[in-house]
């Protein structure tokens, strides 16, 4: 069943105000955002809308013009790195390349933070979480396989069991269903959804499949031209006038079962193939 959440009773895990950022091509603008705590939440909208921008803001991996992010009740500029890589992790695009190693070393990389040095040896701690997020993302047979030659799926559940390896409070993914296959698509979510009811862990994920963010997540923000256009519970955001302000298309939606099914009205696809 999927959990709903009212706007009004947001415990915020991150919250930005007036974040705004101009890099010469592209401002995002003014961004009042609150992420719910222990929850799922989706962040849309179309290419190039400032969905990564937001991300990279959010971990202090970009300065901003202006505005603040506060994680907590504190504001984001205060944490050093170690303090914000114990705290927030996010796993960029499945684009980015990762370093030639096996499963259970690039796992075992997640820890990290927890390290003096790249050279101190795992302690029975590292070892424990390192074997439990094997176990929660499914990949225990794949531990001693090189990661380059898993499948996509395989490579994927990898990739988000190093950021669990990192034991924080917060996990933003970007894009964590791209260059995935529909079957691997749903299981990537389930094993979110499924962490996330386990553990309270907070997600933030980036979507572009608007079937899975109102499937899946608690609450939604949608960005349009760096700004951000709605927020609120998915199930309600979702509508044909959404799907038409946002994305400048016409489609129908349905609900099956209580997934959100979006059916695009394409002209020459209408009845007989004459256009309307
Ligand atoms: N380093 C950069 N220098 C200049 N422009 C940039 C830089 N990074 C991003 N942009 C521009 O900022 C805009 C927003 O990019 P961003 O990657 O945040 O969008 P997005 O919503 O995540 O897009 P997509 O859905 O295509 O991944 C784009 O027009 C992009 O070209």
């Amino acid at each position: 069943m999927i959990q709903s959440i009212h706007p009004s009773t947001i415990t915020a895990a991150i919250e930005s105000k007036q974040l705004s950022l101009d890099n010469g091509h592209f401002r995002l603008d003014q961004i009042d955002i609150s992420l719910p705590k222990g929850q799922l939440t989706a962040i849309v909208g179309p290419n190039g809308s400032g969905k990564s921008t937001l991300l990279r803001l959010l971990t202090k991996l970009l300065k901003p013009d202006q505005g603040q992010v506060h994680i907590g009740d504190r504001e984001i500029t205060s944490y050093s790195l170690r303090e914000l890589s114990t705290t927030i992790t996010m796993l960029p695009q499945m684009k980015e390349m990762l370093p030639q190693l096996t499963v259970h070393e690039l796992v075992a990389y997640g820890r990290s933070p927890y390290r003096r040095s790249w050279h101190t040896a795992h302690n029975t701690t590292d070892t424990a979480i390192v074997d439990q997020v094997l176990q929660w993302t499914g990949i225990e047979q794949y531990r001693d396989r090189m990661f380059h030659t898993l499948s996509g799926g395989e490579q994927q559940r990898t990739r988000i069991a190093m950021a669990l390896a990192q034991q924080t409070d917060i996990l933003l993914l970007d894009e964590p269903t791209t260059f995935l296959d529909i079957a691997h698509q749903f299981e990537v979510m389930d094993m979110l959804k499924r962490i996330n009811a386990q553990s309270g862990l907070t997600i933030v994920m980036v979507l572009h499949d608007l079937q899975q963010a109102v499937a899946y997540c608690d609450y939604m923000i949608a960005l349009k031209q760096g700004k951000v256009a709605t927020s609120g519970i998915p199930q309600q955001i979702l509508t044909t006038e959404f799907i038409q302000d946002i994305y400048h298309m016409k489609a129908r939606i349905l609900f099956e079962g209580g997934y959100p099914l979006i059916l695009p009205v394409i002209p020459h696809h209408q009845s007989g193939g004459h256009l309307i």
